[in-house]
């Protein structure tokens, strides 16, 4: 089996007397998406905050592309190719789309954020953020400002900032939240075709867009991974169902 790219090792984090994280370790392996489910409030979104490094983890080992990161900041942990999209939206909202993604670009490049106002016209930015915004298909809404975009778009937009970092691996929560049963179908295929640019590692409730997607599966409760397994091995497993899927399963 191929070397894994992203490797938790028995990771801990605590909120007072709350195990949020509770001895987790997971491998993330190339060309493949390991989703993370599990109840409301399981720790999910304290996992990947740990892995994105917005949190620091109490204990435990992450390992990026081999190289211990848990000691480097978020920005050095994106430079080295760890993109994610979070449940809270990161966007300057005042910006257009094209704007947003061109930032994102320029911090790829290493450039100073001082001086975007001087380079907007750049095509040495405006060129790839151009080409992200259709591969999200939001070509069509460049010029339009975040705040302006529908949460789906924004969803889109989010994904191509991501993608403008030439990702080597995605860290993704809930990415289907809000969004429609049409637009959901269309970011699964998406994300589908995703995989193979970088393996993905996917928080989502949306059990149809886990069970279409997922090549593994890891379930999440009260901080603990309590089954790891194949959308076939996780759906028949009798403690799953119990303590989370339970009809839709
Ligand atoms: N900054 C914090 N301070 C204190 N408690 C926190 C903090 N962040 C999360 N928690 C708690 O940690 C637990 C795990 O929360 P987390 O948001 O990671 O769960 P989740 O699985 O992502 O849930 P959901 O599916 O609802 O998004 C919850 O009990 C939550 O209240």
């Amino acid at each position: 089996m191929s070397e894994p790219i992203l490797e938790i090792r028995d990771l801990r984090k605590s909120f007072d007397a709350l195990k949020a994280t509770d001895g987790v370790s997971l491998d993330l392996r190339p060309g493949q998406i390991h989703a993370l489910i599990g109840p409301n409030g399981a720790g999910k979104s304290t996992l990947i905050h740990q892995i994105a490094g917005t949190l620091k983890a109490d204990s435990g080992a992450i390992r990026f592309l081999g190289q211990d990161i848990g000691g480097l900041d978020t920005a050095a942990r994106a430079r080295l190719g760890l993109a994610r999209s979070f449940q809270i939206s990161s966007l300057a909202q005042e910006f257009s789309a094209l704007r947003n993604v061109m930032l994102a670009v320029q911090a790829k490049a290493g450039n100073s954020f001082r001086f975007f106002r001087q380079v907007t016209s750049d095509k040495s930015l405006t060129e790839p953020a151009m080409a992200m915004l259709e591969r999200v298909g939001l070509a069509g809404r460049a010029h339009v400002p975040a705040a302006e975009l529908s949460h789906g778009e924004r969803r889109q937009l989010e994904i191509a900032i991501a993608l403008a970092l030439s990702p080597k691996a995605f860290l993704f929560d809930e990415p289907m939240a809000g969004m429609g049963p049409e637009s959901s179908k269309k970011l699964t295929t998406f994300l589908d075709g995703l995989r193979h640019e970088a393996p993905m590692l996917l928080v989502e409730h949306d059990m149809d867009a886990v069970f279409a997607l997922a090549d593994r599966i890891s379930v999440l409760v009260y901080g603990r991974i309590i089954a790891s397994g194949t959308v076939d091995e996780i759906r028949s497993d009798s403690e799953v169902r119990r303590a989370y899927l339970g009809e839709a399963a």
